[in-house]
């Protein structure tokens, strides 16, 4: 296996703190094919993942994620390639390779009528997890109060958090997460993702497949983006979005002033409204801010910098449509 360097940074409160270690790849994937009928799911996947990496997949509907995810949780056989993790090639099953993994599925599936605590427990004593163990896990999801409720009465929320405590009742070591916050509401979401925060900072590598780039920005360490089957970009979210030359968004209120005033304001590059709010595009923010500010017209001021968004714009030419 070959040795990776990996600089990433852990935000404690409100400083993030650098910290480089060499580790060795946990998942190596290497050319990575899977076609159905005439159409190329995964076109020649290729990545690496580091110990206690939080590694995404990012893409839009249809980019091939859950059948690239599903080849390296062993669960899919591939065309083409190779697959390593934790040393081992997960197809043909490997009942070794299987206590170390811990997956959830993009629709998760229960024993019916049970309540939580008996699912986690039964998805546990599959695994030989003590019981005390289960009910551990449950309430490090944040669903001890819901311990006594049947998987049916859950909310969507409190059910994708169920289905993630079973992928981890086991205690393994690595984590496959298939767009684990789909459908949830932004609060559910939020709270979700300092769990997985919490795993990942307990020391388990994840990968996790996400079509939100605010997802993928916020959580992973590094991220694939994938669209039609192929690895478009690799690598930290800051890092894909420095490397971008692109402009910086003021936007202000609309009515304020109108766009053909805008493209008139010294730096102004393209203006735009919706209604809501008239957006203009500048590589010379300070001298836009400084012109509105000059013609009191600063009312609902918002700046925002490139996201993974424009990254995926510049690669593509397209919008991004999750
Ligand atoms: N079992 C299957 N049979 C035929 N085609 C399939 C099958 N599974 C996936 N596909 C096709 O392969 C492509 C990739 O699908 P996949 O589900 O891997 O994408 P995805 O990025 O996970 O999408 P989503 O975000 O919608 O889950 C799509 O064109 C899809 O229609």
């Amino acid at each position: 296996m070959d040795p990776a360097v990996s600089t990433r940074g852990r935000v404690f409160g409100a400083v993030r703190v650098p910290s480089v270690q060499i580790m060795a790849y946990t998942i190596s994937v290497r050319g990575l094919r899977k076609r159905y009928g005439g159409v190329d799911a995964v076109d020649g996947i290729s990545f690496d993942v580091a110990a206690g990496e939080f590694f995404g997949i990012l893409g839009p509907n249809g980019a091939g994620k859950t059948t690239a995810l599903e080849i390296i949780e062993g669960l899919r056989r591939a065309d083409g390639g190779e697959v390593s993790v934790l040393g081992m090639a997960p197809w043909p099953r490997d009942p070794r390779l299987l206590p170390r993994i811990g997956v959830q599925l993009q629709a998760s599936s229960f024993f019916e009528r049970l309540t939580a605590r008996e699912q986690l427990r039964t998805f546990g004593s599959l695994y030989g997890v003590p019981g005390r163990r289960a009910d551990a896990m449950l309430e490090s999801v944040g669903l001890a109060g819901k311990a006594d409720t049947r998987v049916e009465e859950l909310s969507g929320g409190q059910a994708q958090r169920l289905s993630i405590a079973c992928a981890l009742v086991h205690d393994p070591e690595v984590v496959f997460l298939d767009e684990p916050t789909a459908a949830l509401d932004p609060q559910a979401r939020r709270n979700l993702w300092d769990v997985l925060r919490a795993i990942n900072t307990g020391g388990r590598t994840i990968v996790l497949t996400t079509h939100s780039m605010d997802e993928a920005e916020v959580l992973c360490d590094r991220v694939a983006i994938v669209d039609a089957g192929r690895v478009l970009e690799l690598g930290p979210p800051a890092t894909l979005v420095r490397g971008l030359d692109a402009p910086t968004r003021v936007s202000v209120a609309a009515g304020v002033l109108t766009a053909a005033e805008a493209l008139s304001l010294p730096g102004v590059d393209e203006a735009e409204e919706d209604g809501v709010s008239l957006t203009v595009r500048t590589r010379d923010p300070s001298a836009v801010v400084a012109a509105l500010a000059a013609r009191g017209a600063l009312a609902g001021v918002g700046i925002r910098g490139a996201t993974l968004e424009d990254v995926f714009l510049e690669l593509t030419g397209r919008e991004y449509r999750a």
